[in-house]
């Protein structure tokens, strides 16, 4: 490959994982602009092709189609009125409805002059070459007639708000949404098989779908959720975030040049650098110096959990698996995998708490099954991990004065972090279901927890967050970061799209003294970093699964190098996005299934790589992941840039 394709698909694979905040956004933008490249144009065109590409997959001819644009007042507005004019001027019959108080006045002229309608929603809109000013009953007839015009529409081309959006939307822009996607509508899904017989239009969003949140990935109010997204300059958080991302639809991303180097992103899939996450075994090799997976999962109630774990453990690519449990959750595991070794010895890595009871659950089994008051019974399981877990604890001393509340880790650099004992000579840790409640206030960043959106709500209450699941739900990312805030761990939090938030390369570069306030907000801020992993099917989402993931994830801590990821601050959270992204692979080939949480977008004009969820696939159980783990492991390994299934 020469050197001018390589950066070419570098830099498309870069544009695919990253996801870059509005202000740098809006930074990157500006040399362009300065230069008088005319984005707007640019973005527009792109649009309006992408629309008419979703009009002829749907043997739809753009001279017969019936187009709705909704524009605000902004350059997201101006961005569809040149799409629109695009339209219009190839034969479609378009209508923009203005929701905002005026409109972007080049594209209104633009589309003006190429013959299409224009239906003011705003009764105190100030539009030039329109008549300005009604009353109250005709604001309700022309709502009625926006109505129908979005329900006769083949395309909805949703530009009311971009990344200038702020809070939830109002006015005429909170009435459209709310009549396109009424409240309560699912966002994903809703519009997975999109009909243009009157019932729902196709929904092109520009930029963004509008009404929701750009750089927190929320959905603060009413929103529409887009068939497809064409997306401009780079991906924003809202395109990789939960709830947000299951709003985009399909991503259709629009290269502008933006010089991309150097700049760090607010959010990052992990996708085909998983592979590279993968030891390969080396002929000097022993079973020890491949890792060694230690496990203290699953108990009498659950003895399941500990096959799952273990035989997941077992399956990735490590060297040998320590299982520590009662004696049926050990047999068990034996009779399934003989080659695992119960009882103890040195281990890389642990994984504890999947099939462990919480403290709660023991209260309530103990409670039923006796039928009396009783407190609950202390189990051995639990006892063993707080012992384990103990070791993992912070103390004021060694978290470092520099911590503070900023959940910044301490300096690994220089010589100031004594790595030969102590919590940071820990292997790490994977910390699961029934251990979380366990976990010490304050431990190192190689404790990696991976809580679902009901146990994070219940670990931050610990820490005297008052928040329950559907707060964790509506705003993952935002309580994802508090937890590693507050408790030093890497977090991952599973859902269909999973959250990953864990210390940077930047963590604990306490700036300088000659640092200006600007310096120290900067490190400040990138001090944490976050990956998405979405690559498994909704087939994923069945008993057992979590369990499985716990196991992987010992295993991809236990295969780094030694001591690596102590040292190195932001490889915590690069091995455990990459323990969920095998985890969703695995899982997509055992199902036979090419639909994931989370697709990288397109990028508009290259060719070939389209993505598709055609293959639906077939359902799943968590013993299936197991044991499709080593062909997805041959296939992340052998070819960590381009993935097939
Ligand atoms: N800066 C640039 O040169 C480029 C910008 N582009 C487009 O410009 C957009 C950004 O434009 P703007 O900065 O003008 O912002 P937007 O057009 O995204 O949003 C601002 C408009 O939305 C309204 N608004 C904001 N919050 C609202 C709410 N909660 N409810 C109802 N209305 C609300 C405001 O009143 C304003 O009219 C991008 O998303 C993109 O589409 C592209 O044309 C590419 C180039
Ligand atoms: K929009």
């Amino acid at each position: 490959m020469d050197e001018m394709m390589m950066t070419k698909q570098m830099r498309r694979s870069a544009l695919q994982r990253n996801a870059y905040d509005v202000e740098t956004v809006r930074a990157m933008e500006r040399p362009l602009l300065n230069r008088g490249v005319p984005l707007m144009r640019m973005a527009a065109s792109a649009a309006a092709q992408v629309t008419d590409e979703l009009l002829d997959e749907h043997d739809i001819d753009v001279a017969d189609a019936n187009i709705v644009l909704l524009a605000g007042a902004g350059d997201n507005g101006g961005d569809g009125l040149y799409a629109a004019a695009q339209l219009a001027r190839a034969g479609a019959q378009v209508t923009t409805i203005a929701v905002g108080e005026s409109l972007h006045i080049q594209g209104l002229l633009a589309f003006t002059h190429s013959g299409g309608r224009l239906l003011v929603l705003n009764p105190e809109a100030s539009i030039p070459g329109v008549s300005n000013g009604f009353g109250a009953g005709e604001a309700g007839e022309r709502l009625q007639a926006a109505m129908e015009l979005v329900q006769h529409a083949d395309v909805v081309l949703d530009a009311m708000t971009g990344i200038g959006v702020h809070g939830p939307l109002q006015g005429p822009a909170a009435t459209m949404a709310q009549m396109l996607h009424p409240a309560g509508e699912s966002a994903k899904g809703s519009h997975t098989t999109p009909c243009t017989n009157g019932e729902k239009p196709f929904v092109v969003a520009i930029d963004t779908p509008s009404g929701i949140g750009v750089n927190d990935g929320t959905l603060p109010g009413s929103y529409i959720p887009a068939d497809v997204t064409v997306m401009f300059g780079a991906m924003k958080p809202c395109a990789m975030l939960p709830p947000a991302t299951f709003t985009c639809g399909r991503v259709v991303l629009i290269d502008f040049g933006f010089d991309i180097t150097h700049i760090v992103p607010a959010v990052s899939s992990i996708d085909n650098k998983a592979g590279t996450m993968l030891r390969r075994p080396k002929p000097t090799d022993s079973k020890y110096s491949r890792g060694v997976v230690g496990l203290i999962t699953g108990s009498v109630k659950y003895p399941g959990a500990a096959v799952l774990s273990s035989t997941a453990a077992n399956h990735c690519n490590i060297g040998m698996v320590r299982y520590l449990g009662p004696a049926n959750a050990a047999d068990m595991v034996l009779r399934n995998a003989p080659e695992i070794v119960t009882g103890k010895g040195r281990v890389q890595a642990w994984a504890v708490g999947s099939g462990v009871p919480t403290a709660d659950a023991l209260y309530v089994i103990e409670d039923h099954t006796s039928g009396r008051h009783s407190t609950h019974t202390p189990d051995a399981q639990r006892e063993a991990i707080a012992a384990l877990l103990n070791h993992y604890a912070l103390s004021d001393e060694n978290t470092g004065e520099s911590v503070g509340n900023a959940g910044i880790a301490p300096n690994r650099r220089g010589s100031d972090l004594d790595c030969s004992n102590g919590p940071w000579a820990m292997p790490p840790i994977c910390v699961d279901a029934g251990a979380l409640d366990l976990l010490p206030k304050r431990v190192p960043q190689h404790v990696v927890i991976t809580p679902h959106a009901g146990e994070l709500a219940a670990l931050l209450r610990l820490h005297g967050e008052q928040v329950d699941t559907s707060a964790v739900t509506a705003e993952p990312w935002r309580w994802a970061k508090r937890a590693h805030e507050l408790t030093g761990a890497t977090v991952l939090l599973k859902g269909a799209v999973t959250i990953i938030v864990g210390d940077s390369e930047m963590a604990g570069m306490a700036p300088q003294e000659n640092d200006d306030e600007t310096e120290h907000h900067i490190v400040a801020h990138k001090a944490t970093t976050t990956y998405i992993s979405g690559s498994g099917p909704a087939w994923l989402a069945t008993a057992g699964a979590g369990d499985v993931l716990a196991g992987i994830m010992a295993a991809m801590l236990a295969q780094q190098n030694e001591g690596q990821i102590q040292q190195h601050p932001s490889l915590s959270a690069t091995t455990a996005a990459s323990a969920s992204y095998i985890h969703g692979y695995a899982a997509g080939l055992a199902s036979q299934s090419n639909e994931q949480g989370w697709e990288p977008p397109e990028i508009f004009g290259a060719k070939g790589i389209r993505q598709s969820g055609e293959n639906p696939g077939h359902p799943i159980v968590a013993g299936d992941v197991v044991a499709a783990l080593p062909q997805a492991i041959e296939n992340l390994l052998g070819n960590s840039h381009e993935l097939t299934r």
